[in-house]
């Protein structure tokens, strides 16, 4: 039997020893997409990052892809926040595309046909193949976030984490990068995003796990997006479930 993708149980995680969010117990197999949804602060990123070994696991047991975070880094791909990237970093499309692939490389080794072949068919995945030699910084934020996309697409790798993909993103890049998330699933990689958008995460996601300082709820979209578990998560927003939406309304 091969390992889950992701096994946290009892996990706390943080900086500097002290924890941002604690009482963490997820498994996620290969194939199942995991949507993270809480308030601002309340974890998500540093949940993220602890499975790239860049925030701390301070108590608890975790493990990705068979191993600790620690040795399994790298191995797990990453879709950062675009907000959090230089756009004037001055290289083309296809040339961050590529970076993607340098772990299996090695940067300082020509690239092969086979890593070109993977570059021009990441673009194409994420729609933007006409766009490969454009200067990165020169397209919209939805269009860096498919590219940033397609650069963790070319690595193949197991377990993706995604953060915040769909923040400041158009309709056309948002069904663009929900379709590419949903053939790689199928294809057997195991998916973490997180999302401040309900709809994204009940319509996406096969397990959502609710955070706020603390794990509240996981399972399925129809059992933890619930008035109930949202309220307790949320804390200071109601919720409205009017016309069977879900709706996050600060006092
Ligand atoms: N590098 C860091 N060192 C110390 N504390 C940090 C660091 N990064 C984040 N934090 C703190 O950890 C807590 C959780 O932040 P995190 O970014 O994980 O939340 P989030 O749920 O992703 O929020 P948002 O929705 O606003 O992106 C916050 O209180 C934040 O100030």
């Amino acid at each position: 039997m091969t390992s889950a993708a992701l096994r946290y149980t009892g996990v706390s995680v943080g900086y500097q020893g002290t924890p941002v969010l604690t009482g963490v117990d997820l498994e996620l197999q290969a194939g199942q997409r995991l949507a993270l949804v809480g308030p601002n602060g309340a974890g998500k990123s540093t949940l993220i990052k602890s499975v790239l070994g860049m925030s701390q696991v301070l108590s608890g047991s975790a493990n990705v892809l068979g191993r600790s975070p620690a040795a399994a880094r790298g191995l797990a791909g990453y879709v950062p926040q675009t907000d959090t990237l230089d756009a004037d970093f001055p290289v083309s499309v296809r040339q961050v595309v590529m970076m993607g692939r340098y772990r299996q490389l090695g940067w300082w080794r020509p690239t092969r046909p086979a890593d070109r072949r993977a570059v021009a068919d990441g673009l194409e995945q994420v729609g933007l193949a006409d766009r490969a030699r454009h200067r990165f910084g020169t397209l919209s934020g939805g269009q860096r976030q498919r590219v940033l996309l397609a650069r963790a697409i070319v690595a193949e790798p197991r377990l993706l984490l995604l953060d915040e993909p769909f923040n400041g993103v158009d309709a056309v890049s948002q069904e663009a990068i929900v379709r590419v998330l949903r053939e790689l699933s199928a294809a057997g990689t195991a998916l973490i995003l997180s999302t401040h958008d309900l709809a994204v995460a009940r319509d996406l996601a096969d397990l959502v796990c609710l955070i706020n300082g603390r794990q509240w709820a996981v399972g399925a979209p129809g059992e933890t997006l619930t008035a109930t578990a949202l309220r307790q998560t949320y804390a200071h927003a109601a919720v409205d479930l009017a016309d069977g939406r879900m709706v996050l309304v600060e006092p």
